[in-house]
């Protein structure tokens, strides 16, 4: 995709379209998203929360396409918190019931696309029926090679990060792991995500300019890129957008 149309920008100069300058060598590798501004999408149009989020599932579904064309090769969404089981029951029941009525529909062109399905979170204190369904989409794609598509579902960095230390802890004191080679890399192994590189950039929805206990060691070193637009509104155009910003980055900080 990428290569054609550079390939048609050199013939038609005047093309306005927005692929300019996005670069097919420079394509992030591990891009997360806060899904974030689904409740004010639909509040501004004088609907009910689920509205956002219903709404929200079509614009994954447009993202993880793009991103699997673009030859992105992980894409981390940020689904559920454990922060969000304080959001009302009612609410908490639908969001419940979203990766089945997502995978319902998408698993056969996510096998087709060659997308793998991941999950990055606590699986045992979720309902059954999100659980098997998840479990399911991982299953059934994990033959797959493309895109990584991993949801962050019952997430948070926090608790991951505690876990992690009495995990090495353990190890220490039971031999299997010596202080001295506590560092990054053998920390991060410790991690839900240790067998994920860290992202190269965060995009955050809605315009909060926050982590919301989101990848706090993964996030280390990537590039953030905020937008004010509401994740129900997010488009290729801002993605593309993001990917742009990040390789202009990338240019003038590779030259240092
Ligand atoms: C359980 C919370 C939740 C919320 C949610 N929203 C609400 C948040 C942001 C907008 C998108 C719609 N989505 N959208 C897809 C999934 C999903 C999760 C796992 C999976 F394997 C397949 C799909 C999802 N999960």
């Amino acid at each position: 995709m990428l290569n054609k149309l550079k390939k048609q920008k050199k013939s038609t100069q005047s093309d306005t379209h927005s692929y300019q300058d996005l670069s097919a060598e420079n394509i992030p590798k591990h891009i997360a998203i806060i899904m974030d501004g689904n409740g004010r999408w639909a509040k501004k149009r004088g609907l009910p929360r689920v509205a956002g989020h219903r709404e929200g599932m079509n614009v994954i579904r447009k993202i993880v396409r793009y991103s699997n064309r673009l030859g992105v090769n992980i894409l981390t969404l940020y689904a559920f918190s454990t922060e969000n089981w304080k959001r009302p029951k009612t609410e908490v029941d639908f969001l419940m019931r979203l990766p089945e009525r997502f995978l319902n529909v998408e698993l056969p062109t996510l096998i087709e696309e060659n997308v793998v399905v991941r999950v990055t979170g606590e699986k045992e204190n979720l309902p059954q029926y999100t659980k098997r369904a998840v479990e399911k989409a991982i299953e059934e794609t994990k033959h797959n090679d493309g895109l990584v598509l991993n949801f962050a579902l019952n997430y948070g960095s926090r608790s991951e990060i505690i876990d992690g230390i009495k995990s090495v802890i353990k190890d220490v004191e039971g031999g299997k792991m010596a202080v001295e080679d506590l560092n990054d890399s053998t920390f991060s192994s410790y991690l839900m995500t240790a067998d994920l590189d860290d992202p190269d950039l965060l995009i955050r929805t809605s315009g909060e300019l926050r982590l919301s206990n989101f990848m706090l060691w993964q996030l280390a070193y990537s590039e953030f890129w905020f937008t004010e637009v509401l994740w129900p509104d997010f488009t290729e155009e801002h993605f593309e957008e993001a990917i742009r910003v990040y390789q202009k980055r990338q240019r003038r900080y590779g030259g240092v």
